[in-house]
Formats: structure tokens, C-alpha cells, sequence
């Protein structure tokens, strides 16, 4: 196999596309290495005294495992220096993080969920950290939460490391969906797989289904028929898988296709689901679209919502065209 490194693949985007200017390319290799560190730190566990909780709460009252705080210090701190960025946002840190004075300044906002799937960590179980890259708007001077508020469809790049047996990066800069996987020999992402594509059917779904009991009536519909198998309305049998973190689920339906679902549900009407849309939702949906699926959020495309907050929650609906379609069809009746 010829070997094309992170870097190599950029170069050869922009080449090809025009699509990826030298600055934006260095973010990327910024991240990729930070990732890199979190990788490392992942796979140490008990012997780096990473895992556990640190005892702290983030700004959505979830507890903060060691590994979540960890994680937003080193891609804090590799962005800082990266000299790209105007600014970063996180889902571990209640509002936006400018690029200090002191550091190089650029022309690009940086989103992250910096550990994804954080009840995984103790358990031994895939994790990962999901980003998201804008423009800054023309004529910013100081970055405000305001500058974030772009639609999905504005990313100018997005992905995901996987903290798995492998551990892979998943990138788009909007010319297909990439997948590299760290050499831990060399210490180097290598292109692992060209444009991935999503099954436009799929026989597999994922939900929290202990969420039944509060499900709208789309969805425990769409569920009721998909468990009703071959000789329900759908006339095919399903399987079901719930990982628990969106990371492996969404790895799982790039790879082999799939539904993944966070619907919002009766419990707190000013709560729609638990996802968040500027640094999990909209890098997935690019992802998926890239790979020629579809993500919903029961209603409109992901990437066609105008964000009004940074933690702000979005029920999400993503995976295989077909199935994607039909429960958005559902939520329309
Ligand atoms: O607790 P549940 O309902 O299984 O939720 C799982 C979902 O929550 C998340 O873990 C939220 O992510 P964080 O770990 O970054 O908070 C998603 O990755 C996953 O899909
Ligand atoms: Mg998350
Ligand atoms: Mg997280």
C-alpha cells in the first residue's frame, strides 16, 4: 500500500480542489497532532491516572471525567500556538475562548467536543473528540459568540478522531469523507480509506431505547415498525446497536451504514435531545452528507439550522438516505 500521510492528502485536496488554503491546512495537522496526544493518553489508562471523574461540573451540569478536561487543555493549548485560529468554543467551556494577544492571530473559529462518549472512558469502550472549523466573518475585530453563529453548511472543515482498537481520524473539507489511521510506529495519520460512502439502505438502527416511554409518536412508530421485521410495513428485519458515544455510532454508519438517532422527546420541552449542534451535530451532518447520507433534525437538514446559542441542543437524525428520509417523512405527518 502506498503510504499518503495526513499532510501529503492536504496538499493534494488543495491541489486538486482548491479547496484547502496553506492556513487551514496547518489547523488541521494542529488538531490531527493534538488528537495524537489524546490518543496517547487514552490508551494509558489506569497507568497515565487518566480515567475517573475530576469532580467538577460543565456548563450543562454534566460531571467532567478526568480524560474531558485533559483533553480541552491539549487541543487548547496546541490551537493557542497553532496561529490560525481567532478563536475557540468547547463543550467543556462555558463561552468562547479568543486567541490571547500574545499568541499569532488568523482568520479561523475552532469547535470542539474534546471527548465524546464520555461514560465510555472506565469501560474500556470506543470514545473520541469531534471539531468543526469556520471562517471567522469578514471584518471581525474581537471575536464574540456571535461570529459562531453560522449555519452547518458553512464549515469549511470537520471531523473526528476515534479512540478505538484503532485509532482513526475521519475528515471532510467538503470533497468526500477521508479516513487515516495512526501508525503508532511512525506517529503519523496515514490515508486509510478514499471517500467513504453510506449505504443509501440500511437494515441497522441506533437509539437509547430506554428512552421509549418518552418518545414522540414518529418515532415510536418508525421503531415499532423497524422491530416488526420482515413481515411488518417495513418488510425487512433490523438489528439494533447503541455504543453510547456518537463518535463509534456515526464510525459505524460511515463504515457500514446505518440510522442514528437522538430524538427530542417529552420530558422537557425546552430540551430538544441531548446533542449539541455546533460541535457534534454539524460535523457529523457534514460528515454524513459528504458520504452521501442524510441528517435531519426530524424536520430540516442539520446544516441548514441558524445556531442562536453555543451549547444549544438539536434532535438529530443521521445515517442512510432511505431511513433518514422516512422518519423526517414521519415527523412531517
Ligand atoms: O447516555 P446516553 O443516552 O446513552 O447518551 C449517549 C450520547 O451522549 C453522548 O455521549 C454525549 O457526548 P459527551 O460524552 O461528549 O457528553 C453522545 O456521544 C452519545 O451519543
Ligand atoms: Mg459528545
Ligand atoms: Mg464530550
Amino acid at each position: 500500500m502506498k503510504r499518503i500521510s495526513l499532510t501529503q492528502h492536504l496538499i493534494e485536496q488543495q491541489r486538486q480542489h482548491n479547496s484547502i488554503p496553506a492556513e487551514l491546512r496547518l489547523l488541521i495537522e494542529t488538531v490531527g497532532r493534538a488528537c495524537k496526544t489524546i490518543s496517547h493518553a487514552v490508551s494509558k489508562g489506569a497507568l497515565g491516572e487518566v480515567l475517573g471523574s475530576a469532580g467538577s461540573e460543565n456548563v450543562q451540569g454534566e460531571v467532567q471525567k478526568k480524560l474531558d478536561i485533559l483533553s480541552n487543555e491539549i487541543l487548547l493549548e496546541a490551537n493557542e500556538w497553532g496561529g490560525h485560529l481567532a478563536a475557540m468554543a468547547s463543550e467543556e467551556m462555558e463561552s468562547i475562548h479568543p486567541i490571547p494577544n500574545r499568541y499569532p492571530q488568523g482568520e479561523y473559529l475552532l469547535l470542539f467536543d474534546p471527548l465524546d462518549g464520555s461514560s465510555n472512558i472506565d469501560i474500556n469502550v470506543s470514545i473520541g473528540t469531534i471539531f468543526s472549523v469556520l471562517k471567522a466573518p469578514d471584518g471581525m475585530t474581537t471575536p464574540t459568540e456571535k461570529d459562531f453563529m453560522q449555519p452547518g453548511r458553512k464549515q469549511v472543515a470537520a471531523g473526528y478522531a476515534i479512540y478505538g482498537p484503532q485509532s482513526m481520524l475521519i475528515l471532510t473539507t467538503g470533497n468526500g469523507v477521508h479516513a487515516f489511521t495512526l501508525d503508532r510506529e511512525t506517529g503519523s495519520w496515514v490515508l486509510t480509506q478514499s471517500n467513504m460512502q453510506i449505504p443509501v439502505e440500511t437494515q441497522e438502527y441506533a437509539i437509547n431505547a430506554s428512552n421509549a416511554r418518552h418518545w414522540y409518536p414518529p418515532v415510536t412508530r418508525y421503531i415499532n415498525e423497524m422491530q416488526a421485521g420482515a413481515t411488518g410495513p417495513l418488510k425487512k428485519n433490523y438489528n439494533m446497536r447503541w455504543i453510547a458515544a456518537m463518535v463509534a455510532d456515526v464510525h459505524r454508519i460511515l463504515t457500514r451504514g446505518g440510522i442514528f438517532m437522538y430524538p427530542a422527546d417529552s420530558r422537557d420541552t425546552s430540551v430538544p435531545g441531548k446533542l449539541r449542534l455546533m460541535y457534534e451535530a454539524n460535523p457529523m451532518a457534514l460528515l454524513v452528507e459528504q458520504a452521501g447520507g442524510l441528517a435531519t433534525d426530524g424536520k430540516q437538514a442539520i446544516l441548514d439550522i441558524q445556531p442562536t446559542k453555543l451549547h444549544q441542543r438539536v434532535p438529530v437524525f443521521l445515517g442512510s438516505k432511505v431511513e433518514v428520509e422516512r422518519i423526517t417523512a414521519y415527523n412531517q405527518e
